[in-house]
């Protein structure tokens, strides 16, 4: 019996080993597809930010609300491994179809890099990416669940370890999928989980379960309305006013599937706060220092769950039981709301820390300018009505002057004076650049936000009395100012070139900066010495490291909340509804994105610490109404609820046959573990 029971359990590793390794393949390819989507829409699509962001948010969005569909499939039709399979290859479709959108040579007959037929490749990536949301949420709700089924009811603490070691290979998959393609993932996912097709337990679906549910609550609320009048005895739950016409047990099992369900009210706003980590968090590493921003923000999480999973589960949870203290799992997603709204806390201390270096943007009304000078003399600038500039040659104002009028009129003490009128942009920051003929001054526009991803945006001015041409930038005119360029961190070399004349110009930048170089005509004749540096925007000064508190505040909260809550929507659902309640458990994550893209996207207060504060307080609140509806949620066990109403009903033999032999399993599982523990004495 020892030997058999130890082969039944290597068994068990052995096909778990395979659900397991479906679930990494399948993230690997999910995360390793979302972590270049809005970097795709920018630079291939040229997509603006907004659109960029809000799509990448609804695509999100989607893919967990398409577990509904999954589930549906996988509890009335196909039952879970089928799904798996059918909807593996949508997602296999998916992932080909975004891959042949991203070849720009299919509709590029000029062949000069850009597409000609942007509405195809939109359209083909949009058809991919709806692909994939089917795809991925027809495999999660089922995967899941279909892992929690390997196991009998009495493999409590198994179970528990399953969906940790599950938590923990989402996690590995989404740390990877950074260094290999997801391509390959799709068709290894697919392979892995029918490679242990033999092996599984299979519980076959029920018939069209969800229609059925929909019926009986239709029932249900039609026939209670129908005897409204006080004549009519109440009913324990208004479930019990579809007896007339319902089987028992279906009315219970809705009964346990409303209870979470309703439990579940609150839980979007954690969701609501966690994915904003790859929003307004990272927003906010652009203006950090540091040099490890976009390592940092891929995979920060990962790896903390990667390590905090089993610390909690080997050590914390234990430990605090050993304590006396009951941290069930309802208390433990309240403690993990918590620590989600002291990540926020977190966030809002970083970000003033931040605001105190951050250089003083327009507001909406307000017009700021600059005044570079690179006339052969010191010039007096007055800007009308009374603000006065001295500004020396190949120099430039100390600071933006602010306006709250957009039409000034600019005059130099030349001689003549030479005035010009010139209309300023509401809300932006301009540069009045004074060339070597003052005659000609123009406005030239700034940037007026940090630059993206800590990059440092550059341009020059050309003092020099001929064209030239600069490493990387079109060839710049006499007296003409180039766009901004951005360059990254770390010392950077540019050569200025006119004819047979160069020389090369070197700069060491920081983070998130903002230069004007000034070229003067004297340039080739001092090797480049002579450029001088005009400091737009100061570089980022407050490190990065300071946002490691608030990671690992939230994925604390993560792991009490994401995986406690994984257990419990598997524990708590009848045997025919797992994938469905999981399925309600991945729609908090949709609804909690679409209240990013409302609210977070539309919503914007003005200063961002104060919209962090905001979302902590919230959170908090929500925390507190969902731990009084936890109060008065009872735990149950579903296969003895099922049980009960089947005696009640009188059991059928082939059920009575199925309980009595799992029965006996369970009596041998002890024996064997006694008889283990006795050979250990
Ligand atoms: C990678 C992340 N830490 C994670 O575990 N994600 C889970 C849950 C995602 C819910 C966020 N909206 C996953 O299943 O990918």
């Amino acid at each position: 019996t020892l030997f058999s029971n130890k082969k039944k359990k290597r068994k068990k590793i052995c096909y778990i080993f395979f659900i397991v390794v479906n679930e990494f393949c399948e993230r690997f390819s999910y995360y390793g597809m979302r972590a270049v989507l809005v970097l795709y829409f920018r630079y291939f699509l040229l997509w603006d930010d907004d659109l960029a962001t809000s799509i990448y948010h609804a695509f999100v969005a989607l893919c967990y609300l398409t577990p509904i569909l999954g589930a549906i499939i996988a509890d009335s039709w196909l039952g879970k491994f089928k799904t798996i399979i059918y909807l593996s290859i949508v997602y296999a479709i998916g992932q080909v179809t975004m891959a042949i959108s991203t070849i720009h040579d299919i509709t590029d007959a000029n062949r000069d890099g850009t597409p000609d037929n942007f509405t195809f490749h939109i359209a083909l990536s949009m058809l991919g990416l709806i692909l994939i949301a089917l795809g991925t949420g027809g495999i999660k709700p089922c995967v899941a669940a279909f892992g929690g089924d390997q196991f009998q009811e009495h493999q409590s603490r198994q179970l528990n370890t399953f969906f940790s070691v599950f938590y923990l290979c989402i996690n590995a998959g989404s740390l990877l999928s950074t260094l290999i393609t997801p391509l390959k993932s799709v068709a290894s996912t697919l392979m892995v989980f029918i490679a242990g097709s033999g092996m599984y337990v299979k519980t076959d679906p029920e018939g069209n379960i969800m229609w059925s549910v929909c019926k009986c609550i239709g029932f249900a609320i039609k026939n209670r309305f129908r005897h409204r009048s006080s004549s009519y005895p109440k009913r324990e739950h208004w479930m019990d006013w579809a007896n007339e016409k319902y089987d028992k047990l279906l009315i219970a099992q809705i009964k346990m599937v409303l209870k979470v369900l309703f439990l579940y009210i609150p839980l979007p706003m954690f969701w609501t706060l966690f994915d904003q980590k790859g929003s307004r968090w990272t927003l906010q590493a652009t203006t950090m220092s540091g040099d490890f921003v976009s390592i940092l923000i891929s995979t920060v999480n990962p790896i903390l769950i990667l390590t905090l999973v089993p610390i909690m589960d080997r050590l914390i949870f234990p430990l605090i039981q050993k304590c006396g203290l009951n941290f069930s799992p309802l208390k433990r997603m309240t403690v993990g709301m918590l620590f989600a709204a002291m990540a926020f806390v977190s966030a809002a201390l970083v970000q003033i820390e931040i605001d105190k270096t951050l250089p003083n943007f327009p507001s909406s009304s307000e017009s700021q300018l600059k005044v570079v000078n690179t006339y052969s003399t010191t010039l007096n600038v007055t800007i009308s009505p009374n603000e006065h500039l001295l500004i020396e040659s190949f120099g430039s104002s100390a600071d933006y002057v602010t306006f709250d009028h957009q039409d000034i009129t600019v005059s130099l003490n030349t001689n003549p004076v030479i005035t010009k009128a010139f209309s300023l942009i509401k809300g932006g920051r301009q540069t009045l650049i004074i060339p070597s003929d003052p005659t000609v001054m123009y406005l030239k526009e700034d940037v007026k936000s940090k630059p993206r991803e800590g990059k440092n945006a550059i341009r020059f001015v050309n003092g020099y009395t001929a064209d030239l041409n600069i490493t990387n930038l079109d060839s710049i005119e006499p007296s003409a100012t180039t766009n901004y360029t951005l360059v990254n961190q770390g010392k950077r070399d540019f050569v200025l070139r006119h004819g047979e004349q160069w020389c090369e110009f070197s700069r060491k930048f920081g983070f998130g900066a903002s230069y004007t170089f000034l070229i003067p005509s004297t340039v080739f004749s001092d090797d480049c010495e002579s450029i001088t540096e005009v400091e737009d925007m100061k570089p980022n000064s407050v490190h990065m490291a300071l946002q490691i508190p608030q990671y690992f505040l939230i994925t604390t909260g993560e792991v009490m909340f994401s995986v406690t809550g994984l257990q419990f929507s598997y524990s708590q659902a009848p045997k025919n509804m797992k994938s469905v309640l999981q399925a309600g458990w991945l729609c908090t994550n949709a609804v909690g994105n679409i209240i990013v893209l409302i609210v977070a996207e539309l919503g914007k207060l003005p200063k961002q610490w104060a919209e962090y504060l905001l979302f902590a307080s919230l959170l908090v609140a929500v925390s507190i109404i969902f731990s009084i509806m936890a109060y008065f949620y009872t735990y149950i066990d579903p296969a003895e609820i099922e049980a009960q109403v089947r005696k009640e009903q009188g059991l059928e033999p082939e059920e009575m046959e199925k309980e009595t032999l799992e029965m006996e399993e369970k009596d041998e599982d002890q024996k064997n573990e006694q008889g283990v523990k006795q050979t250990k004495i």
